[in-house]
This record gives C-alpha cells, sequence and structure tokens, in this order.
C-alpha cells in the first residue's frame, strides 16, 4: 500500500467532487491507520487463539458486539499465514458482518445471497448455516464467483451451497425442497460439461472479451435474458429439480410466497465509498483506475436502478415471513435511504403518491416504480434489527436504517436495512 494516509489534497478531483456532491468529508479516508482490521475466527477455533496470535505477532481484541470477531493492528498482514492459509481465519470488516448477523439466519433455513462475490459474507452465512438447511450464492461475474467457490472449499463450507452466475435482477430459481418439486414451473440445469470441471479464477479469453464487450455497452451485467449457469454445488446442495419462478410473471409471487428463501441477502453493487481500503487500493494502482464512469453511474441513474431492480428480485424470491437485508458499502443517501424509501413507496398506497411526488426522480425511475407497483401491495415492512441495540453504529435518515461509518463504527461505511414480508 501506498501510504495508508489519503489525505483530501491526495485524493483525485474526481472523488472529491463526487463526495462534494453527496454531503461526504474526505477527512475519513486519513482514518485507514486508525481503524483496526477485523478478522472472523471459524467457529470451533477459539482454542488456537494463543497460537494464531503468536503467528501473527498480535493480540486478537475481541469484538465484544459480534460473535467471532477479532479486531487486529490495521497493518498487520493475514494472507501468508498458517492460520489464514489453513482456512482457521478469514478478512471480513466487522460492519459487514454486522449486516450477515441483522439477518438472523437459523440453521435449516434457505438463504439467498444475490451479490455473493467475492464471498466474505456467503461464508459467514454458510457458517450460520450449518449442515441442514441450503445456501444460494448469485452473482453476475464468473471471475468473482470462483474466488466464492475458492473461500468456501478452503473453509469446509460448501456441501450445501450452489453457485450462479446470473442477473441478479432477473434470477428466478427458488431454494432446493420446494414445493413445487421438479413438476410444472421448475428447471434443471444440465451440466454443459463446464459445469462440473475444475475452473480457476483465471479468466478465458472468452470471458475476457465478454465483459469487455459488455463494458463497452455501459452495461456492468447480463442481459436479463441470460440463463443462470450453475457453476457449483456442494453435495447437499439438493442439485435436481431446480424451481424456477418467472421473476416478472405477477402470479410467480405467489410460488415464492410459500416457496421461497427464508432469508435474502442482496448485498448490492454500488460505488464502494464507505470502504477506506477499496479507495486506498486506487491509491496503490494509481488514482487513474479510479473510473469517474463508476462514480458517474450514480448521477446517471444507472447504478441506483440495479440496486432498486435488486431489491426488488430479492423481495420477489423472498418467502413470507422472511427477512431481506439490504446493504451497501456506499455513504451516499442515493444508493441507500433513496432506494429504501422507493422501493417502500410501492408497498403502500396511501404513501406511495405521497413519496412519488416527493422523490427527484428521473422519467425513468418514475415509469419503473408505477410498472412494479402492480407486483407488491403492501407487504413489505422495514423490521428493527433486534442485536443492533449493543452495535457501534446510527441510525440511517429512515428510521430502522442503520449507517456504519469509520468515524462512529470504527469500520468501514456501511449501510444496512432489514424488511420483512408480510402476508397479504
Ligand atoms: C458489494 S459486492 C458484493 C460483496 C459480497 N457480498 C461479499 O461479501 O464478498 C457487489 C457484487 O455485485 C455483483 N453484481 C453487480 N451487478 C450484479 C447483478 N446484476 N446481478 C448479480 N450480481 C451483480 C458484482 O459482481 C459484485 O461482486
Amino acid at each position: 500500500m501506498a501510504d495508508a494516509r489519503s489525505t483530501p489534497e491526495s485524493l483525485p478531483p474526481a472523488f472529491l467532487e463526487f463526495l462534494q456532491e453527496n454531503g461526504l468529508d474526505p477527512m475519513m479516508y486519513s482514518m485507514a491507520d486508525t481503524i483496526p482490521r477485523y478478522i472472523r475466527l471459524k467457529p470451533g477455533m477459539e482454542p488456537q487463539i494463543p497460537e494464531i496470535q503468536s503467528e501473527l505477532k498480535c493480540h486478537l481484541n475481541k469484538v465484544s458486539w459480534l460473535p467471532d470477531f477479532y479486531a487486529i493492528p490495521p497493518q498487520v498482514q493475514i494472507a501468508s499465514s498458517k492460520a489464514y492459509q489453513q482456512g482457521k481465519i478469514y478478512g471480513i470488516d466487522a460492519a459487514s458482518g454486522a449486516a450477515v448477523l441483522a439477518l438472523d439466519v437459523q440453521p435449516g433455513e434457505h438463504v439467498l445471497d444475490l451479490c455473493a462475490a467475492p464471498g466474505a459474507k456467503l461464508c459467514m452465512l454458510a457458517d450460520m448455516l450449518g449442515d441442514r438447511g441450503s445456501l444460494t450464492g448469485v452473482d453476475v461475474a464468473k471471475h468473482r464467483l470462483a474466488a466464492c467457490r475458492t473461500m468456501l472449499q478452503k473453509y469446509s463450507l460448501g456441501d450445501h451451497c450452489r453457485l450462479f452466475v446470473a442477473d441478479g435482477t432477473s434470477f428466478s430459481i427458488l431454494p432446493v425442497n420446494s414445493s413445487l418439486g421438479s413438476g410444472e414451473g421448475s428447471t434443471c440445469l444440465k451440466d454443459n460439461g463446464s459445469t462440473l470441471s475444475e475452473w480457476t479464477s483465471k479468466r478465458s479469453w472468452k470471458d475476457r472479451q465478454k465483459s469487455k464487450k459488455a463494458r463497452t455497452a455501459g452495461s456492468p451485467h447480463l442481459t436479463s435474458t441470460s440463463e443462470p449457469e450453475l457453476i457449483y454445488y456442494g453435495k447437499h446442495s439438493g442439485l435436481v429439480g431446480l424451481c424456477k419462478c418467472d421473476a416478472l410473471r405477477p402470479s410467480a409471487d405467489d410460488e415464492a410466497q410459500t416457496s421461497g428463501y427464508d432469508k435474502v441477502l442482496v448485498d448490492a453493487e454500488c460505488t464502494h465509498d464507505g470502504s477506506i481500503k477499496h479507495i486506498q487500493k486506487f491509491e496503490f494502482w494509481g488514482w487513474k483506475t479510479l473510473d469517474r464512469r463508476v462514480l458517474d453511474a450514480e448521477r446517471t441513474d444507472d447504478l441506483l436502478h440495479l440496486q432498486l431492480h435488486l431489491l426488488t428480485n430479492g423481495f420477489k424470491l423472498l418467502k413470507t415471513g422472511g427477512s431481506l437485508v439490504y446493504s451497501t458499502c456506499s455513504l451516499t443517501v442515493a444508493q441507500n435511504e433513496n432506494v429504501v424509501q422507493q422501493f417502500l413507496c410501492k408497498h403502500s398506497s396511501a404513501d406511495y403518491l405521497v413519496c412519488l411526488s416527493s422523490l427527484k426522480l428521473s422519467k425513468f425511475n418514475r415509469s419503473a416504480l408505477m410498472t412494479f407497483w402492480d407486483f407488491f401491495c403492501k407487504h413489505a415492512e422495514l423490521q428493527k434489527i433486534d442485536s443492533a441495540d449493543s452495535w457501534p453504529c446510527r441510525s440511517g435518515s429512515i428510521f430502522k436504517t442503520l449507517r456504519f461509518d469509520p468515524a462512529t463504527s470504527q469500520t468501514s461505511g456501511l449501510f444496512v436495512a432489514k424488511f420483512t414480508k408480510l402476508q397479504i
């Protein structure tokens, strides 16, 4: 890392402009050397703490509000340690751990992680699930999903998991033991030869060309017509009889009501401005790679549109009574509270028009809201995150939403909102 203290003067003008537009304080990027690094210890490894401490040459400070998390000094590198290589620890920010904990996953549940890669949250979800239930990870980027598979295997957490390369805005495959079985409305994905073959995080020439094409076309994700590609399944993930519900068909909503996932995590694509480590990487690579196009995606509504669609589809795949957590590592209001508000606007007829008129919406978002209105009637509700009472975070500007930031939480920035699906 070049220097772990990006001062406001050292940040590139395009990024400073983005921060200013969003009322964010550039000073937080100078806090990197005062915020600890966090690791998660695989449950059951507690007796090995003294050995891990002596190997990392630092004390593991238990994070009192987050089980299995430890804070270590920010300069300690874990990648070359045996504890890391042998799958006893992995790096994950405490705020990310909180987003996963907010889902309150219970053994035996069916869980969907709609933007799963590179997979730290997926691993924690798999750990919470234990040896019952199922975990489905989805990501649009195949090479990033490769990292998920590597992590699941390294930490021996893959038995109940399956991974799909798919667009989370249209993904429609229900949990494995869905009551729909393999009858009408279900689909059985076949091994196309590449599914079961070993593949690595190295991307093929064809893949690279595909993403290059997508980037040139200004679209970081697959077209909604692309079929999901199953690229990993654990031996207890129940591959056969995959049930699909047509995510865009209103009646499919009924299928998901009873056969959907118990818990859904939508850790949406965002500008990553709340992640100090992410921003530092650009400093290391040279600021030029901090592409203004990524930041501009917020301005042009592309990203906000993607976030709203990911949240909407995740909610569609949720079972009645289930919970969904929406999180981003951006600190902007546009990618967090505004997305939540737009989403909620679709659920209460009383609030709907008031909301719609109060929001500064582009023509596109306004018509998208009108389209979705038919599909959702009063069955989403923001839920209080009970365990958060002891968390070092603050409330977002919408009641029951939470915000972590370096100054308040000694963590990276993260926004968390939890919804429940009510019976209608
Ligand atoms: C913030 S990262 C997720 C981090 C991940 N949850 C973790 O803990 O490691 C956002 C992810 O969303 C993925 N993504 C972007 N657009 C998507 C889409 N349309 N459908 C599914 N995933 C998408 C990106 O490839 C990226 O891996």
